[in-house]
């Protein structure tokens, strides 16, 4: 490892300053928290596949699974005064009042951290999108449309093995009539506002997921820039955790001040945070600093790798001359990575920053 030292021209450099961005420190980092609700509506017949691939995409996209099917389970389960009113509708392959069903998701994403939702089988029928649309006022980025046939559902529910009072063959009949009568009048609505990305669902678990993936890329694009932007917010906040919970413990970077040395692991860095600390508790005063993004361009090379490249705006305060600002250039390398707790995280493993030829 290197311990290099160098004058405090240093960027990646901490420096205090009252950030107006608060940053949950407790969130994964795979979690991008704060942010105003995404929601992707996921649709398609009983035993489409829904599910199945819901698991896949919050494992791989750190998405917040709401099955309105599973909320409704639980309510019967936690004894509710409508308890029983659902499971006769469940057992009946009939839809529950949306009053019921949009109150269960509005608490679930109320209480999620998280605000990237999948919503499995809702919108289920009109009422479901006109309350839902009314009571939260949430405009779905899209709706991923599980399509079937019913011979091969009706061999997916009958093998399904859950012990749910809904996998008979005479309820699953009723639910597929629900689902053509109730449910394909939703899937139009959103299809004449070009809002559905249509799914072969008939394939294999793995290619149907393979099919899928690229509509999940914006997601990711949009992380990996919140991400960066989190990391530069830590180092202008002094902010040793959060910075050192999104780099990886042998990241490695070309910076200026290190004269063309490659510098690894993350004790160069530490010693400007140290520093920062330590002029802290002398109450001698450190130029207040902000960074911003400008020109971002995020590419998304593989499932787990992606380059984040933009001009770093850094406004010191104070310091040498009030307003004064600094401009970088910066590539940040990410890698998506298994957490010990075996959760995936992005981390950063590579920074590449220059002095924009201006400054
Ligand atoms: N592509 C697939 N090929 C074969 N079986 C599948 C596929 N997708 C899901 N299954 C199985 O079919 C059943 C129904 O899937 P599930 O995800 O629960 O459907 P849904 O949520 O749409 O009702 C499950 O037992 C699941 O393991
Ligand atoms: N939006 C919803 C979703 C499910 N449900 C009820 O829950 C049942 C099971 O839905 P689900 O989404 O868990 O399962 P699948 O029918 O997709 O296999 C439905 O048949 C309805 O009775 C509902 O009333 N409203």
């Amino acid at each position: 490892m290197y311990s290099l030292t160098s004058s405090m021209t240093v960027s990646d450099r901490p420096s205090v300053v009252s950030s107006s961005k608060e940053m949950n420190g407790d969130a994964a980092n795979f979690s991008v928290v704060g942010k105003k609700p995404k929601v992707v509506f996921v649709l398609g017949g009983p035993g489409s596949g829904k599910g199945t691939q819901c698991a896949k995409i919050v494992e791989n996209y750190g998405f917040v699974h709401l099955s309105a099917g599973d909320l409704l389970r639980a309510e019967i389960n936690s004894g509710s005064e409508n308890g029983t009113m659902i499971q006769n509708m469940i057992k009946e392959g009939k839809i529950v009042p949306a009053e019921v069903t949009v109150g269960l998701l509005q608490k679930a994403m109320s209480e999620s951290k998280v605000q990237k939702f999948l919503i499995d089988g809702f919108p289920r029928n009109e009422e479901n999108r006109v309350i839902f649309e009314r009571v939260t006022k949430i405009d779905p980025e899209f709706i991923l449309f599980f399509h079937c046939t019913e011979q091969e559902m009706e061999k997916r529910l009958l093998s399904r093995n859950q012990g749910r009072v809904d996998d008979n063959i005479d309820t699953i009949r009723k639910r597929f009539k629900v689902f053509v009568d109730s449910s394909l009048p939703v899937i139009e609505y959103y299809e004449i506002r070009g809002k559905v990305r249509k799914v072969d669902a008939a394939r294999p678990i793995d290619e149907v997921f393979d099919s899928i993936k690229p509509l999940f890329m914006p997601f990711v694009q949009d992380d990996l820039l919140t991400l960066s932007e989190n990391l530069l917010h830590a180092i202008d906040n002094g902010d040793y955790t959060t910075y050192k919970r999104l780099c990886d413990t042998e990241v490695t970077s070309f910076v200026p001040e290190a004269q063309g040395h490659l510098v690894q692991g993350l004790d160069f860095q530490r010693f400007y945070f140290d520093l920062v600390l330590e002029t802290k508790k002398l109450a001698v005063a450190c130029p207040s600093v902000q960074s911003i993004i400008s020109s971002p361009t995020v590419s998304v090379l593989s499932d787990d790798v992606g380059l984040v490249t933009y001009t770093r705006l850094q406004q010191k305060l104070g310091s040498p001359s009030e307003g004064m600002v600094v401009a970088y250039n910066e590539t940040r390398l990410w890698k998506r990575v298994k957490s010990t707790e075996g959760e995936w995280e992005w981390k950063n493993v590579h920074l590449h920053q220059s002095k924009t030829p201006s400054s």
